[in-house]
This record gives C-alpha cells, sequence and structure tokens, in this order.
C-alpha cells in the first residue's frame, strides 16, 4: 500500500509537486510559494483554463496518470494555439479526493513536467483542496501572442478553403474499441496507434504561429468537442455555411481499419469524437497555396476539406450519395433532452 495524502497533509503535497515541476524562467518574478505568481509579458496576453474530471475525461483502465498529466496541459496548450498564442505558463487546481494516493498525483504532475518540459511552459503555481467527489485537475495557462492578432473563430469569409492539420477521429476510436465488451477488434499495432491519439496528443502550436502570422488565415478553432462541433462554432461566429468534402476528411489508416471491423462509418470518429486537439480553420484561396507549402515545410500535415459558403449557419457534408447536414453534434457535458444516470 502506497502513502495515502492525508498521511502526507497539504502542504507535504504542495512540496513534493513543486519539486517535480520546478524551473526557472527568467520572465517569472515571482515564482511557487508567495500568495501570487509574477510574471513579465512583452505582448498581448491570451489566457485559457479546462478543467478534467475522473471518469468525464479520463479513467484508469484508458489511461495511465503521467498521460493524464500530459494530455492535461495538452488541452490547455491546445486552446492557445488555435488563438495564434505561444503557451509559457501554467496554473495547476487540484480537488483531490480524501482516499487519493500520492504515488498517483506525482505521477500526473510527471506527466504535466514532461509535457512543459517539451513545448516550454512553467508551471507557476496552483492550488490543492480536498473533495468528496472524483479528482480534478484545472489548468490554466498564459501566453503571448506571436502575431499582430489573436485567431478567431469570427473571421471566416465566403470564398475561403477550409483547413485542418493532422487527422480526426483517432482518441475517439480508441475510446470505442475499449468499451467493446469482447475488446478483440483491434491488432496491435493499430491499437498502439490510437491509444498514442488518446493518451498523448499532440497541441498544434507551429500550426497556430504560422496561421497567426499568415493575413490569409481568417479562423481557426481547436478540435476538442469533435471537427463538427467546432465547424458550427465557425459557421456561428463568421455568420457563414460551411461545406465539407467526406473523402478529404483526413483519418489515420488503424481508425479506417477498426471502424471497418466494427461496421461504424469512420466519419462517426472523425466529426464526432473529439479530443483530436487538431486546429480547424479557414483560409484565403488565393493564399493557400504558400500557407500550405510553409505548413508542409514544417513537417504539419495538414488537408483542405472543404469551402466556405454564403447562407444561414450551418455545416453541410459532400459525400458520393449526396450532400447532407451535419448534426452539432460532439462531446456535451450536459446534453439536452438526456436524464443523468
Ligand atoms: N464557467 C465559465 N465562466 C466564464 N466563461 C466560460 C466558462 N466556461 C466556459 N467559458 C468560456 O466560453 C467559451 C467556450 O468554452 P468551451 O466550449 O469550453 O471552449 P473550448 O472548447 O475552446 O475549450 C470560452 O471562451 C470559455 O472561456
Ligand atoms: C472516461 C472518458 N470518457 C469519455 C471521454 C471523451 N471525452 C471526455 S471530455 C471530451 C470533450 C473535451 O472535453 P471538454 O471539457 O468539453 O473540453 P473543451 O471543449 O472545454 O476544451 C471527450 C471527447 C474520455 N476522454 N474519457
Ligand atoms: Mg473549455
Amino acid at each position: 500500500m502506497g502513502l495515502f495524502i492525508r498521511e502526507l497533509g497539504e502542504f507535504g503535497l504542495i512540496e513534493r509537486l513543486s519539486a517535480i515541476v520546478a524551473r526557472t524562467d527568467p520572465r517569472v518574478l515571482v515564482n511557487i510559494g508567495d500568495d501570487a505568481a509574477v510574471v513579465r509579458y512583452d505582448r498581448p496576453v491570451v489566457m485559457t483554463t479546462d478543467a478534467l474530471v475522473d471518469g468525464v475525461h479520463f479513467r484508469d483502465d484508458l489511461i495511465d496518470p503521467t498521460s493524464v498529466g500530459y494530455k492535461s496541459l495538452v488541452a490547455s496548450l491546445s486552446d492557445i494555439a488555435a488563438m495564434g498564442g505561444k503557451p509559457l505558463h501554467a496554473m495547476v487546481a487540484l480537488a483531490v479526493p480524501f482516499t487519493e494516493q500520492v504515488e498517483r498525483i506525482e505521477a500526473i504532475y510527471r506527466g504535466l513536467d514532461e509535457a512543459c518540459a517539451e513545448f516550454g511552459v512553467t508551471i507557476v503555481g496552483g492550488d490543492v483542496v480536498s473533495t468528496s467527489g472524483p479528482l480534478v485537475i484545472t489548468v490554466s495557462v498564459t501566453g503571448e501572442l506571436v502575431g499582430e492578432r489573436p485567431l478567431l473563430r469570427s473571421g471566416a469569409q465566403v470564398g475561403d478553403v477550409i483547413f485542418v492539420t493532422g487527422d480526426v477521429g483517432g482518441s475517439a476510436a480508441y475510446l470505442h474499441s475499449k468499451n467493446q465488451s469482447d475488446g478483440l477488434h483491434i491488432g496491435e499495432s493499430d491499437e498502439w496507434i490510437l491509444q498514442k491519439r488518446h493518451q498523448r496528443p499532440v497541441p498544434q502550436l507551429m500550426a497556430g504561429h504560422i496561421c497567426a502570422q499568415n493575413p490569409g488565415c481568417t479562423s481557426a478553432n481547436d478540435v476538442s468537442d469533435g471537427l463538427s462541433s467546432e465547424l458550427h462554432e465557425i459557421a456561428l461566429a463568421s455568420g457563414v455555411r460551411m461545406m465539407i468534402d467526406a473523402d478529404r476528411i483526413p483519418t489515420l489508416p488503424a481508425l479506417r481499419h477498426y471502424a471497418r471491423v466494427v461496421s461504424v462509418d469512420p466519419l462517426q470518429f472523425a466529426l464526432y469524437g473529439g479530443e483530436d486537439y487538431q486546429i480547424v480553420g479557414t483560409m484565403n484561396r488565393v493564399k493557400a497555396g504558400s500557407f500550405l507549402s510553409l505548413m508542409q515545410a514544417h513537417g504539419i500535415r495538414i488537408s483542405l476539406i472543404g469551402q466556405v459558403k454564403s447562407g444561414e449557419p450551418n455545416v453541410y457534408l459532400n459525400t458520393r450519395s449526396g450532400i447532407e447536414e451535419v448534426p452539432k453534434k460532439g462531446y456535451d457535458h450536459f446534453p439536452v433532452g438526456v436524464e443523468p444516470v
């Protein structure tokens, strides 16, 4: 049996956790240990926060605690990327059950630290409280805008092309496979590929920088709730219609293979799954060629998946059998009309 947090106490835990994430950063004037942190920024500040709840955002049998920590930071970095920002500092608030073991929280912090090191972020503070409910990790990140302006959801123009980075649906396919009762639908190497999408998503920071510095990029949104949901957000904020081509939506061979085995349309995962942490956005058609080349020169996979049209804000899918409306579904914490279980 490991050590329980109540044997260590609040301050003992904070001491251990801050040792895991300690780093020196010339921008940090006051680090962990005082009433608040003080940092120095030279440019407009971008800030975001996301809470992750045990049982809702992660579950022991789907993800290891180090990856939970890693992914908790990535979820916020992804929002900063989609705004055209460079993440710099983070705050982490933990609501910890009385029965929690120190080992698990330390593992989460090792994952947070891993992501901090990889993406140049310093954790400058946080909070620890007890709870009679599940573990909640709230990560807030601040950074600076890299370009002259933030990337918004509201700038899409009629005639623009729609782009998405990387591939979508892999994380949701992994969750789906783990929720199958017989669990034998997936080969080992495909499972490993999809597991990585779920457990270790990559925030599209470089793609966000390139978008922010290109005046032809008219809107951007990160894919947390699902491609459909994010496209609907852009359509609504910009007052445009989005038309996407089913055949151009980028999915992994491992996802398509799994989808075939379980007889699910791969687009179900790609459009409505979520937690892809890719960037979807719109781009002036004339500037699209050089934009694509620059992305590719940086090793970023990017696909043009459709066009922006005029009309009532909505999203449509062009398939081989015709054009259909894409429902605005995706991950919703409080779906209307669904009674809690
Ligand atoms: N409790 C809240 N108080 C104030 N603003 C909130 C709250 N929850 C969400 N928001 C804001 O609403 C907007 C949409 O949130 P959300 O759907 O979570 O975006 P995302 O998918 O990018 O994380 C964001 O600007 C977010 O900051
Ligand atoms: C145990 C478990 N069930 C379901 C999911 C899938 N899931 C949970 S939250 C979510 C959407 C993203 O989270 P949210 O809090 O809506 O992020 P935001 O849009 O605010 O960035 C998804 C797809 C998961 N990761 N783990
Ligand atoms: Mg959010």
